[in-house]
């Protein structure tokens, strides 16, 4: 099998491999703790076997909902915030072509903002197509969802009457509790359920990433085969790759290197990395702890954020989502008259002027002061999208146990909640 590789030679500059390998004992009790669940949070441990425990039948009944809605509809709209939209969007960025979005596209978010503008822009683009809504959330109480699916639901009923509405609107939330569950069963929409033990960043290989990632025409058997294939490669050799990532980063934040920053090349891969950021802020940033993530897309950002990352405080570690194989290929052409001389790039693929720019910054930055860690995905497909997923929650849950904190909740998120209802008003929030 090939697979998502590793690559840490270029932190070694900065910590030894006698400190790696000391995080790397802690990290080995850590997976214990996940294994065995002993760990903290370890109510939250369903994604651990989540790929292996999804059946075939599973992925019929959402292909088969996702067959039908695209069969139904011109558009879906994806509507969900957080662990309940990152994922598929991440999935969805990646696989679709680039200009996708100007041939027609079969789906579209919203619920991850409170922009009136945006969500009265979407309602105009809506107004003369036939929709359907795909609402996500596990929770089934958060604010953003909730009023762009009041808003939405309301249009879809009013352009399609009652009936047809009923049948374009899917809920994927909890198989109890919440009010999406409560309005999901009142109104008699299909369901999916984000189960129990799986929480929101956690979620992309349940029906909360998978549902929207198969109605925008994606294979979701390979994506769960990939995560399959990292979680059975990673029980026969103590879980490597995410120990290793996992022992690698603590020990750069105890040298004083509190920011990752993860760097794609290839635009496709933004919101991977937006996905990444949720996962680890979320997990690793509570009791003042916790290395920040942050992200950035080169070369664009090389002529925006390269000037700080080469010079400014360092405090920054750097990895690569490095993308060994493009899916096309095109030369640079030669011209006649060379008057931008770049015919010593004749000849040469595009992503090989890609590819020497990423070493280049890598030799830079490294120069500069930046560690730098290199996670390399062979192609970009589902299947590796899957592999890359699973190493890297199960890092996260390997390096938050070696962090010593509780990576599975997230109870900082909700001060800025209580002051929001408190604002604006909501029965049982005082002054
Ligand atoms: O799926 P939901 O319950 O709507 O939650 C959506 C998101 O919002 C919350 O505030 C949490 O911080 C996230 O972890 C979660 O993924």
């Amino acid at each position: 099998m090939n697979r998502v590789k590793l690559d840490y030679s270029k932190v070694l500059p900065f910590v030894g491999e006698k400190e790696i390998s000391a995080r790397r004992e802690k990290a080995s009790q850590a997976l214990k703790g996940l294994e065995n669940g002993t760990c903290k949070g370890s109510e939250f441990l369903g994604w651990l076997d989540l790929p292996a425990r999804i059946t075939s039948e599973e992925l019929d009944r959402i292909e088969a909902c996702a067959a039908r809605l695209r069969a139904e509809t011109d558009v879906v709209v994806i509507v969900g915030i957080g662990g309940s939209y990152l994922g598929a969007k991440a999935v969805i960025e990646s696989m679709a072509g680039s200009f996708d979005a100007f041939s027609g596209t079969k789906v579209v978010f919203a619920g991850h903002n409170v922009s009136e503008d945006y969500l009265y822009e979407l309602q105009e683009f809506l107004k003369d197509k036939k929709f359907g809504i795909c609402v996500i959330s596990k929770s089934g109480t958060t604010t953003e969802p909730a009023v762009a699916f009041r808003l939405l639901k309301e249009q879809l009923i009013g352009q399609e009457g009652v009936q047809v509405s009923r049948q374009r609107i899917v809920a994927i939330t909890d198989e109890r509790k919440g009010a999406l569950r409560a309005l999901a069963d009142k109104e008699g929409y299909q369901t999916f359920v984000i189960p129990d033990n799986v929480g929101g960043r956690y979620s992309v290989l349940t029906p909360v990433g998978l549902l929207p990632v198969a109605i925008a025409g994606h294979d979701i058997r390979a994506l769960v085969k990939g995560a399959a294939d990292m979680r059975t490669y990673g029980k026969e050799n103590g879980a490597e790759l995410s120990a290793t990532y996992a022992a690698v980063r603590n020990a750069l934040y105890e040298k004083g290197y509190t920011i990752e920053i993860t760097v794609n090349f290839n635009p496709k891969l933004h919101y991977v990395a937006e996905w990444w950021k949720q996962l680890y802020g979320e997990s690793e940033g509570k009791e003042h702890k916790g290395i920040f993530p942050a992200s950035v897309d080169f070369t664009t950002d090389l002529h925006s954020m390269g000037q700080y990352i080469q010079e400014g405080r360092r405090d920054l570690f750097e990895t690569v989502l490095s993308v060994e194989k493009t899916k096309h290929q095109l030369l640079v052409p030669c011209d006649a008259h060379d008057l931008d001389k770049l015919n010593y790039l004749a000849g040469k693929r595009i992503d090989e002027v890609n590819k020497m720019a990423e070493l280049g910054t890598q030799l830079a930055h490294v120069d500069g002061g930046v560690p730098n860690i290199r996670v390399v995905i062979p192609e970009l497909t589902e299947y590796y999208l899957g592999q890359l997923f699973y190493f890297y929650e199960l890092a996260c849950g390997i390096s938050g146990g070696i962090l010593g904190v509780n990576t599975f909740d997230q109870p900082g998120v909700e001060a800025y909640k209580n002051n929001m209802f408190m604002l604006l008003g909501k029965p049982g929030y005082g002054k």
